[in-house]
């Protein structure tokens, strides 16, 4: 599976990438385009998904064209004690790396896995095997299908790295369908990545205490409506649960199906309208540390919204940081 040169997916995704029947095998991901170019749109979103079919494909095919780099980017809350690393050494799919998302963080920042310095990202990329001409499909091992996954498709997209996909369904759904696994650490040559902080994908605390006022952007919460109500506790320590004033929840599960499929950008679109979230108008997604707010900013993609940006520094930070007037909850909020 390692990265081959020249005419590897990172012309692929110069192109537009492999023919969209090559990528997602029956599951339709056109989407609206927001009165943007149709051709160009879907050019765009070729990469957002790959299905097992495909992927499974892929693998057998060994084609060097593909420069594929499969990489499993599994993460769980402390509560759920799970080790995702070592999960990856009992089962992965062939020819997967591992993607430690708090190890690839900023390390000096008090709070959970920051984004890194792009140099840091680059160095810690390079290690899996991930070069510029890589394209890359990323998927975890939850219960859900699809938890923090998203979070390292969105990493690779701010710095710079178009030529990601997740894969629909997770290793859930890779395993329903009877596809291969393999155990053990993975080997991989290094090579070099080049990675560029796209800033306009990031959102800082002080963006969103701006915000407040100046109601730039929507802010979407995809904590579970309990959390973001301030009636279900937060799952870290002195954390109470509420929300930042103004902002809307949606919850990342209501972007998935029953099996832990991505919905149609359709029924994503409408999950937007029901919550009065306006496509057309700048969106910032957040959640409890900038893990499942990649969500939100999938889902907008699917619908042809490529620009969400996320707050890196999510409730965790604001909490910590905020005036007791800017938690509100229905619960126990802040009072010191
Ligand atoms: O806490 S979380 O929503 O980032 S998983």
């Amino acid at each position: 599976m390692a990265a081959a040169g020249g005419s590897g997916p990172g012309g692929a995704a110069r192109r537009g990438g492999p023919p969209r029947s090559q990528v997602d095998s029956g599951r339709p991901r056109e989407s609206g385009n927001l009165g943007q170019d149709s051709g160009a749109m879907s050019q765009l979103l070729y990469r957002a998904l790959v299905s097992a079919k495909w992927l499974s494909e892929a693998i057998k095919s060994q084609q060097p064209s593909l420069a594929l780099r499969i990489v499993d980017a599994s993460w769980y809350l402390p509560k759920m004690k799970r080790d995702p690393k070592r999960e990856f050494e009992e089962r992965h799919i062939p020819g997967a790396v591992f993607f430690d998302i708090d190890q690839c963080s900023d390390r000096t920042s008090p709070y959970d896995h920051m984004l890194p310095r792009a140099d840091d990202f680059a160095e810690y990329v390079g290690k899996l095997g991930v070069g510029n001409d890589s394209h890359v499909v990323v998927y975890d091992g939850s219960d859900q299908g699809l938890f923090s996954a998203p979070r390292v498709w969105w990493m690779f997209r701010a710095f710079g790295h178009e030529a990601v996909s997740l894969l629909d369904g997770g290793l859930k759904n890779w395993q329903q369908e009877g596809n291969a696994l393999s155990s053990g650490k993975s080997q991989v040559a290094p090579t070099e990545f080049h990675a560029s902080l796209d800033k306009s994908l990031v959102k800082t605390y002080e963006d969103v205490l701006d915000n407040l006022d100046s109601h730039r952007f929507q802010l979407v919460d995809a904590r579970a409506a309990g959390r973001f109500q301030g009636v279900e506790p937060e799952p870290r320590d002195g954390i109470e649960p509420g929300h930042v004033p103004g902002s809307t929840n949606i919850p990342f599960t209501d972007f998935l199906t029953e099996s832990g499929l991505e919905k149609t950008p359709e029924q994503i679109r409408s999950l937007f309208q029901e919550k009065k979230v306006d496509l057309l108008k700048p969106v910032v997604a957040t959640c409890g540390s900038g893990v499942t707010a990649c969500h939100v900013a999938l889902g907008a993609f699917l619908c042809g919204k490529p620009d969400v940006a996320v707050y890196d520094g999510a409730w965790v930070e604001w909490y910590m940081r905020a005036q007791p007037e800017n938690i509100i909850s229905e619960g126990k909020g802040k009072t010191v």
